[in-house]
């Protein structure tokens, strides 16, 4: 059994149970009995029957041909393949002579049956734009459409049966409330009081007449125990908004119109939220209200169509009913007993292509709104009809993604009866569109919806009270008439009648001889009266009876209250301590709060130290890496200096040896030529000027007088002086070099040669000889590398003195250094070097020749020679 609180239309509209909304709904639809959606097709008649040529043919009353527009021309074959004729069957195919009646009697007016009985339905209209859909449902002043016509058989039906205006009150969620008659009376007098405010006129517009004149006839079914008000709703759905047609606004202008939501009410049924609700007694009153809404939907001229609508109208149609109470004069004063139901009659706007429009600016915004709803529409359709056959809810439809489906989701989720006109426009530059709206009508009609229910509430009246307690009092008058006047006092007693005795005769007066059955009624009343006398009495002992039970009720009823009290006291108690710790979960809670906001600034504090430490360790790294590589910088700075001074100490320690030597020399001879006995003749061959220059800065060497100075010493080269620091021959003479260099030294290629004229080179100082024979002047050279790895020759340069002894010792006077830089070489790289001189390897390729020579001059251009 399928659940009826699905259902939108309910008798009990308050706190219903609800209905789980996922997962179920499906097996409800597999239990439930369902009928497919019912399509009917229309084709319009061609505007120019003489010129156009028709590609829809209507067959039968259920098939209709699509006929390609290429096979008029005798061509069998198009670019998409081979043309054929396609034929498409509906529950109904209407011609293009039919009229608006037999449209209205075959499709619309079960719906109207639907809403009477209580249930819902939703009617809407679909196709090509111009193809007859705003004719169908809406017509015009001559051809009236479904809309009118279903009013109009509504009011018809239920035009006895009708409530006081405002017996019924929207209550703003989609659900009704009821006001009691005095309440409604002051509603109605507001009412009256605006209307008169505004001017309205009161008599209605012999042109609305005209379009409400009466043709359809009074729908059977109708529960005449129940009371009926009839509410319109009437909005449209433009670029994906929905605006209420009905809304007073401030200026009375559509621009200020404000958007509305769509909500879902408590029963599950989708609904404008704050849409204006009105109340309507008359077919008249109703097309006003749709006028007056009609005037403000948004339509626009198109290549297509004059006036085409340019949204979706939904027009619906909602009916309450309430019960009447035991005498079947008022409604029952119990909301729950209500019953809406609805029909809904959907205009939409016409899909469109903008190739055929030629749209643009707004209409062709308008026109993509338009067919992304119609696609989504599409979409939904097609998502229920696949889960449908696979028998489950694989696949959600998108609802949400348009207003328009979204409004009916209840209709397709839920339960309702759901129809649509197809409307075909015939001529043959719709065909490729016809196919399409075909194809869509086809699949529609596989899609299943729930039959609704209505679930009526037995309140344990009796059926066909209203109508008995009508002629009931016709009856009493009557009698009145007749003399009867015990007549006036008779209570209509309802209930009484039909639950002990036979059905109420239905005795109708529509004829002169109408007496006779009055007359009957009297005895069959009379008879009644007889017999309720004596039921009076039997009554009377089951009250006596009832009242005896009703004592001992009362008695239990003590006791279980006592007990109740003790409950209720325990209750209470228990109540108490669970606020208390429901009090204590809250201080719990609050602290669990507060301790997580602390946990979340610690490790935010946290998360900003360890991003500081991971800097600060970067830039100690970064330092670190500097320091190592100024340590790098300085230590080779250092190893140069150390070198440098090492060697400057060496020359300096040198001397120091020469000099002493000297010294020592010339104490030994001085001790000589005290020990001997020739020192007069020895005296004599020393200079005195060298001796003198000698001794002069010696304080602990006294001056001795010249005769008594003398050297043992002969001297093996006669004429030459003895070793002078100050000695220098003279330059006229020429210069003669020893250079003393390495055995394969790199040869140093810079402009800044060495002058070493005359001169002559060995590798190794073997043979003194090469210093004393003629030389003057020695050069020693050294190669090695310095401390970026480039080439660095020292020239140490003396002078060559003989010495007394007849050997020759070398006075450093000048040390050059030459030093040079390869253009190519990087920090980094450090060449090959032998510090005792040794080769320097180049292996260069022979572009990388061509580009250093040219930087080469550059770079002995720059090359220093410190003189030290
Ligand atoms: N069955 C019909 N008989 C006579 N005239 C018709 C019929 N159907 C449509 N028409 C006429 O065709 C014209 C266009 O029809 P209608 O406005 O109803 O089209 P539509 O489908 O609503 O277009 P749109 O989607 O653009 O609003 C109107 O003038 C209408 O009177």
């Amino acid at each position: 059994m399928k659940p009826s609180m699905r259902t939108p239309a309910r008798t009990l509209n308050h706190h219903p149970p609800q209905t789980p909304r996922t997962g179920t709904r499906n097996l409800h639809r597999q239990n439930s009995i369902t009928d497919p959606v019912q399509v009917f097709c229309r084709v319009r008649p061609l505007a120019s029957p003489g010129g156009d040529l028709a590609c829809a043919r209507v067959e039968n009353s259920t098939t209709v041909t699509l006929t390609p527009p290429d096979l008029f021309a005798k061509q069998t074959v198009s670019n998409t393949g081979p043309l054929k004729e396609t034929q498409y069957m509906f529950k109904h195919i209407f011609e293009p002579q039919a009229s608006q009646r037999e449209v209205f009697g075959a499709v619309a007016q079960p719906l109207v049956e639907n809403l009477i009985r209580g249930k819902n339905s939703l009617l809407f209209t679909y196709g090509v734009t111009g193809s007859g859909k705003t004719f169908t449902m809406t017509g015009n002043h001559r051809d009236r459409g479904v809309m009118p016509r279903c009013l109009d058989a509504l009011f018809r039906t239920i035009s006895d049966y009708q409530t006081k205006k405002f017996t019924f009150k929207p209550d703003k969620l989609n659900g009704f409330e009821i006001l009691s008659q005095e309440d409604a009376l002051l509603e109605r007098q507001q009412e009256m009081n605006s209307r008169f405010a505004k001017g309205r006129r009161k008599d209605s517009d012999p042109e609305i007449a005209s379009q409400a004149s009466v043709e359809a006839s009074p729908i059977p079914g109708i529960d005449e125990d129940n009371m009926y008000a009839v509410f319109v709703t009437y909005v449209e759905v433009y670029n994906n908004s929905v605006f209420d047609l009905l809304e007073e606004s401030p200026l009375n202008n559509q621009k200020n119109l404000q958007s509305k939501i769509v909500r879902e009410d408590a029963n599950h049924n989708m609904y404008v939220h704050g849409v204006t609700e009105i109340e309507i007694k008359s077919v008249e009153e109703a097309i006003e209200v749709f006028q007056t809404g009609q005037k403000r939907k948004k339509t626009g001229h198109t290549l297509l169509n004059a006036e085409s609508s340019r949204s979706h109208s939904v027009f619906t149609i909602r009916l309450v009913q309430a019960p009447t109470d035991s005498q079947g004069e008022c409604v029952i004063q119990n909301r729950h007993v209500i019953t809406v139901s609805q029909l809904s009659l959907v205009d939409l706007a016409g899909s469109e292509r903008t190739n055929r429009t030629k749209n643009q600016g707004q209409r062709l915004r308008e026109a993509a709104n338009i067919n992304n709803s119609l696609m989504n529409l599409r979409t939904c359709l097609e998502c229920l009809r696949e889960n449908q056959m696979n028998g489950n809810s694989k696949k959600i439809p998108p609802y949400r993604n348009s207003k328009v489906t979204h409004l009916f989701k209840n209709y397709f989720d839920g339960e309702g009866q759901v129809s649509m006109i197809v409307c075909i426009n015939p001529r043959a530059e719709d065909y490729d569109e016809n196919v399409q709206v075909m194809q869509f009508a086809e699949m529609t009609q596989q899609v299943q919806i729930s039959r609704p229910t209505v679930q009526k509430l037995d309140m344990g009246l009796s059926a066909g009270r209203r109508k008995a307690n009508k002629m009931f009092k016709m009856a009493v008058n009557n009698l009145n008439d007749l003399g009867h006047t015990e007549a006036k006092t008779l209570e209509v007693d309802l209930g009484l009648i039909y639950t002990l005795g036979p059905n109420f005769p239905n005795y109708e007066m529509d004829s002169p001889e109408s007496n006779a059955v009055i007359s009957d009624l009297m005895n069959y009343l009379q008879h009644r009266i007889e017999k309720r006398k004596s039921l009076k009495g039997d009554i009377e002992n089951r009250c006596d009876n009832f009242r005896m039970l009703l004592l001992k009720m009362e008695k239990e009823n003590m006791s279980l209250k006592t007990e109740n009290a003790a409950l209720h006291a325990g209750l209470k108690l228990e109540r108490e301590k669970h606020i208390a710790l429901e009090n204590k979960l809250q201080r719990y809670e609050d602290s669990i709060d507060d301790l997580n906001r602390k946990v979340r600034s610690r490790e935010e504090k946290i998360k900003e130290f360890q991003k500081r430490l991971h800097e600060t360790k970067s830039m100690l790294s970064h330092k670190a890496q500097e320091e190592e590589k100024q340590k790098k910088h300085y230590n080779a700075k250092l190893a140069v200096e150390l070198d440098k001074n090492s060697r400057e100490l060496e020359i300096k320690l040198q001397r120091q040896r020469d000099k002493c030597r000297v010294k020592e020399e010339k104490i030994r001879m001085v001790s000589q030529i005290v020990n001997c006995e020739k020192l007069p003749t020895l005296m004599r061959s020393l200079s005195t000027e060298e001796v003198g220059s000698n001794l002069e800065n010696r304080p602990n060497i006294a001056p001795k007088p010249l005769d008594i100075i003398a050297t043992p010493r002969i001297t093996s080269r006669p004429g030459v002086a003895v070793a002078n620091a100050r000695h220098r021959r003279s330059r006229s003479t020429g210069e003669r070099w020893l250079e003393h260099r390495g055995v394969n030294p790199v040869p140093l290629g810079t402009i800044l040669q060495p002058q070493l004229k005359n001169r002559k080179s060995i590798t190794k100082l073997t043979d003194v000889k090469d210093l004393t024979r003629k030389t003057t002047k020695y050069c020693l050279i050294a190669q090695g590398a310095d401390t970026e790895g480039e080439v660095e020759t020292t020239l140490y340069k003396g002078n060559v003195i003989p010495t007394c002894a007849g050997g020759a010792q070398v006075i450093f006077d000048d040390v050059e250094c030459l030093k040079q830089k390869s253009p190519l070489s990087s920090p980094n790289r450090k060449r090959p070097s032998n510090v005792g001189g040794v080769v320097y390897e180049h292996h260069l390729p022979v572009q990388e020749v061509a580009s250093r020579c040219t930087m080469s001059i550059e770079g002995h251009q720059t090359s220093k020679r410190p003189k030290i």
